[in-house]
This record gives C-alpha cells, sequence and structure tokens, in this order.
C-alpha cells in the first residue's frame, strides 16, 4: 500500500442483521480512514446502534465483515478488542464499585500494570471533572456522570479506534465541552473517533467525516464538505438524505391536533361545546 494512503480504521463489508422479516442492517459498505473525528447519523431506527454493535463484535451479523485496523472482528476478537475502545448504548458498570475502583479494577482485566492503571485512572478522572465523585459508587452516579466515567473505562487501554453510541446524550453542556476537549486531543494524536448522534449542529462542529444512515442503508459517507455538498448547513442536507420533508408533510393529517376544544365539534365524540369556542373547565358536561 501506498505510504501516502493510511489502512482503513474500520472496513465494512455487506454487513446485514434482520430481525424477524426487517433488515435492521441492509447489506452496508462502509471504509472509515484512520486519524478521523468520525460521525454515524440517522433518523430513530435507521440501524445506527446495530451497525456499531455488529463493528465493535457485540451482535453477531447475518451476513458481512468487519475489519478494525486490518484485524477480523470475528476471527480475530482479542487483537480487536485490544485496540479499540466502546462506549455503548445503556452501558452497564459494575454499580456497586467505586468510580475510581471500577477504572483500577478494568485496567487490571486489560493487563494494564497496578500503578499505570492508577496513574491513567487519576488524570481521566480529573480531567472529566470526576475527581469529587471518585469514590462514590458507580450506582449513585446522575445519567452525565455515568456517561464520563464510561468513557474514562473506554479509554483507559489507550484504544486506536474508539466507539461511542451517543456520547453526548442526557449530558449537561458544561460536561459536553469536557467530553469534546478530551476526544479533540485524543484524535489530535492520530486515534479515530467513530460516534453515533442525532445532533447535526455537533455533529458539524465536531466531525471531519461523515456517514448517514437511513432505513438499515448508508446514504451518504465521506468528508463533511462532500457529504454537505451546496446545502447551507449539515442538518439541511441530512434532512434531504433521508426524505425528512415527506415526512413532516404527513404530520398535515393530525388536523385534530391542537391543544383546543374547538376541533373536535363535529366529530361527535367531542366536548359538545357546539359552535362556542370558549374553553371550558367542566370537560362540556
Ligand atoms: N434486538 C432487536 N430485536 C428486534 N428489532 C430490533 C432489535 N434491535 C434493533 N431492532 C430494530 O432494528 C432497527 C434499527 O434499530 P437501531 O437501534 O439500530 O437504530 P438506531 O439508528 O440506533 O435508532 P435510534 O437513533 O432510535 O437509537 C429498528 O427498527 C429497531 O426496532
Amino acid at each position: 500500500m501506498a505510504p501516502d494512503a493510511p489502512a482503513a480504521a474500520v472496513r465494512v463489508r455487506a454487513l446485514r442483521k434482520t430481525f424477524g422479516d426487517q433488515a435492521a442492517v441492509d447489506g452496508i459498505d462502509l471504509d472509515v480512514p484512520a486519524g478521523r473525528f468520525v460521525g454515524l447519523v440517522g433518523p430513530n431506527g435507521a440501524g445506527k446502534t446495530t451497525t456499531l454493535s455488529m463493528i465493535t463484535g457485540l451482535l453477531r451479523p447475518d451476513s458481512g465483515s468487519v475489519e478494525i485496523v486490518g484485524h477480523d472482528v470475528w476471527r480475530d476478537p482479542v487483537a480487536v478488542k485490544a485496540r479499540i475502545g466502546v462506549l455503548p448504548e445503556g452501558l452497564r458498570l459494575f454499580e456497586r464499585l467505586s468510580g475510581r475502583e471500577l477504572l483500577c479494577y478494568l485496567g487490571a482485566l486489560r493487563g494494564i500494570p497496578t500503578a499505570e492503571a492508577e496513574r491513567r485512572a487519576a488524570q481521566l478522572l480529573d480531567v472529566l471533572d470526576l475527581a469529587g465523585a471518585q469514590n462514590k459508587l458507580v450506582v449513585d452516579y446522575s445519567t452525565g456522570m455515568r456517561k464520563k466515567i464510561g468513557l474514562a473505562a473506554a479509554l483507559l487501554h489507550n484504544p486506536e479506534v474508539l466507539f461511542l453510541d451517543e456520547p453526548f446524550e442526557g449530558v449537561d453542556p458544561v460536561s459536553a465541552q469536557t467530553i469534546r476537549g478530551v476526544l479533540e486531543r485524543y484524535t489530535d494524536s492520530g486515534a479515530t473517533v467513530v460516534f453515533s448522534s442525532h445532533v447535526m449542529e455537533l455533529v458539524e462542529s465536531l466531525c471531519d467525516w461523515v456517514a448517514v444512515m437511513a432505513t438499515g442503508r448508508i446514504r451518504a459517507h465521506g468528508p463533511l464538505a462532500e457529504v454537505r455538498g451546496d446545502a447551507p448547513t449539515l442538518h439541511e442536507a441530512f434532512l434531504e438524505l433521508v426524505g425528512a420533508g415527506e415526512r413532516a408533510a404527513a404530520g398535515d393529517s393530525l388536523d385534530w391536533l391542537g391543544g383546543g376544544a374547538a376541533t373536535n365539534t363535529d366529530t361527535g365524540t367531542g366536548t359538545a361545546n357546539g359552535a362556542d369556542s370558549t374553553p371550558r373547565k367542566d370537560g362540556g358536561r
């Protein structure tokens, strides 16, 4: 391979997963370049979590293959798991450990020498603004704190590629800024971050490479500017790619919805207010 063509961080071929007769991921191909900040975006149910779960070895595909920095996820799982960090959706943690104990324990599982694991844990807790809660049990952590301790756990072994499923969901703006700073520093060192999100503004401001998914397929992927094309924002390009205009128009059929009783007058099932549109507190009895 030419020196100016670095190996893909993630190489996906014909990846497919069905649940019953529904294809959650419908045979996707994807090459994620190394050293990028990558956003996987798509509407609810697009298949983002299913894709990330298969890429990280948490869910077995029906067919297709995934390589991470040249290692097959299903044939070479140990090599892959040593190279990746994962913050999955609905992260399960050891709830009865404190944040610091959790990181030190995971460090031991990863084979990191105790002193080094403690050093890294202390630094991560500090940078992620969790030092004050390091002795608190994880079960007592808030949603945002859980995301941050999950991120610390995913970074502890200094992985080459980090996968984050909705890392900013439930996180306040200050913590989001902290997480962002950590991730930017991490990608500046040449590592790759792949994260899923619905928040286009966030993806646009953080990512230099995006993949847009809808109904189990990749609709567009590549450098941010290319995917955005002539659209003024990624948000607008996204709406066009996933056909959201049609779905928005479908809302027109909710002609009864308006928060008032007046629209119920001729249905025969309403409040019997008749032509009087004045709201009545007695429920029309
Ligand atoms: N374990 C499962 N059993 C049955 N159907 C599933 C399962 N997991 C996912 N699906 C279905 O697969 C489709 C893709 O789901 P997935 O969670 O991957 O989407 P997503 O893009 O992550 O959505 P969201 O943004 O809402 O989290 C959905 O229609 C979902 O209902």
